[in-house]
């Protein structure tokens, strides 16, 4: 199959050039970026007026989270998860955790998210609502044991259960990544044992590090030393780890980070919300850090709108700066698409030959967008995710013309609404 993309203003290549031209697409990739490409191809589409973008890469979720959308604001994240969170949570079946999977993917889909990295229960369920949905999903399932040794060994199991019931899925849309939770939720043995099995399946890890002083005051207690010196010291940490948030850091852990190559999703957004702190952005980008970019769940941030989120980190890192030059257009777009890539090692997050076909159409017909002076502005400071209006995955359109082609709208948010009545 293939598709023409016509007379867009194309984002092109890693420096992010903005070129007219037209777009074709041959099966899952891009083979050609160039003005007025005459071969003929299944599906033309006009983007007259348009931006052809690379799709979003969602480096921190909980996608199924939208259940509890609203249903606790305003909270410190110790409080927010113990005693609002984990207590609704516990009611959960798989079948409900699929049906948020499902509103979280239709939100992705809407908002132009491509790809996303998420960490709950259930995620062979999740991994059938990605598939369904047509999207990318790097799916952890969020193992926390409290120290309880009993719990670690039935945390491994479930564990390894749900990577063979994604890996059944033989699918290159859907990928399992080992996720413990967080330090202070995990013991030692844990993740050990993770670490172990990642390099032994060839697996990424992600998890949660250093998000609150909270954090940081426990860990601190409990080993004297910081989560992240904590993640060294037990030969943890590697290329193939992705830590959430990283908020509190100090120049140490950010050097330890950088010699390991590991990257970090921070999540403004939720961040803010929580009050938990300002991730130091520019220390990490200076000690060539690879950052992406998050929503965090729905619950805490409180939708999975990455254009939000880019003006979200932009806008943070300058007030807590003082200074306007941080985290500029370019740096942030780049957090939300290549770096989300490069952590995923994934042929994605650049629209260039060879890459994989996860496009946008974003439609600059719209008085917010207009005059075009600077396509990248408009896109970090000045859209939101109701501007997307086509979304391809591995060429293939999952919404066209904001109609969305792969699931069922009314279906999804109708029993979106009847789990959250069963939940109440
Ligand atoms: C064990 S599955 C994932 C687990 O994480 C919880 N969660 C959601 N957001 C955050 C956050 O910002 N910090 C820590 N934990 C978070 C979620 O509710 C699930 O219980
Ligand atoms: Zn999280």
């Amino acid at each position: 199959m293939s598709i023409l993309i016509k007379n867009g203003y194309v984002i092109y290549g890693e420096n992010l050039n903005v070129v007219k031209a037209d777009v074709l697409i041959e099966g899952n990739r891009v083979v050609s970026v160039e003005r007025n490409i005459n071969e003929a191809a299944d599906t033309v589409i006009d983007a007259t007026g348009r931006v052809v973008s690379p799709g979003f890469i969602n480096l921190h979720t909980h996608s199924p989270m939208g259940l509890l959308r609203g249903l606790a604001d305003d909270l410190p994240l110790m409080d927010w998860l113990q005693n609002h969170i984990w207590p609704r949570e516990a009611k959960l079946t798989p079948e409900y955790i699929k049906v948020g999977a499902y509103l979280g993917a239709l939100e992705m889909i809407r908002s132009g998210t491509t790809t996303f990295l998420d960490m709950y229960f259930h995620m062979d369920k999740v991994a059938e609502a990605v598939l369904d949905a047509g999207l990318r999903g790097y799916l952890s399932y969020g193992m926390i044991d409290l120290g309880d040794p009993d719990r670690t060994e039935r945390e491994i199991k479930e564990a390894l259960r749900e990577m063979e019931a994604i890996e059944k899925l033989n699918s290159d849309r859907v990928h399992f990544v080992f996720g413990p939770h967080a330090p202070y939720t995990c013991s030692i043995a844990l993740l050990k044992e993770v670490r172990k099995l990642a390099s032994e399946h060839r697996k990424l890890i992600t998890i949660h590090v250093s998000e609150t002083m909270a954090e940081i005051g426990q860990i601190t207690e409990r080993y004297g030393k910081s989560p992240v010196v904590l993640l060294d010291d037990i030969g943890f940490l590697g290329n193939d780890v992705i830590i959430a948030h990283g908020v509190w850091l100090d120049s140490r852990d950010i050097q330890i980070l950088a010699r390991h190559g590991v990257t970090v999703a921070h999540n403004p957004g939720s961040n803010m919300k929580l009050a938990s702190g300002v991730m130091p952005l520019e220390k990490l980008l200076n000690a060539g850090v690879n950052v992406g970019l998050g929503t965090d769940g729905s619950a805490s941030n409180n939708n999975l709108d990455m254009l939000e989120e880019m003006k979200l980190a932009a806008l943070l890192h300058k007030v807590h700066n003082l200074d306007p030059t941080v985290a500029d257009a370019r740096t942030v777009f780049r957090m939300a698409t290549q770096n989300g890539a490069k952590a995923l090692r994934l042929n994605a997050g650049v629209i260039k030959e060879g890459y994989l076909a996860d496009i946008i159409i974003i439609n600059f017909n719209r008085p917010h967008l207009r005059p075009i002076n600077d396509v990248i502005s408009h896109l970090v400071y000045s859209a939101n995710g109701n501007d997307v209006e086509t979304t391809i995955v591995g060429g293939k359109i999952l919404m066209l013309d904001g109609e969305v082609l792969t699931l069922d709208e009314e279906k999804v948010i109708s029993e979106a609404e009847k789990v959250s009545e069963k939940l109440a």
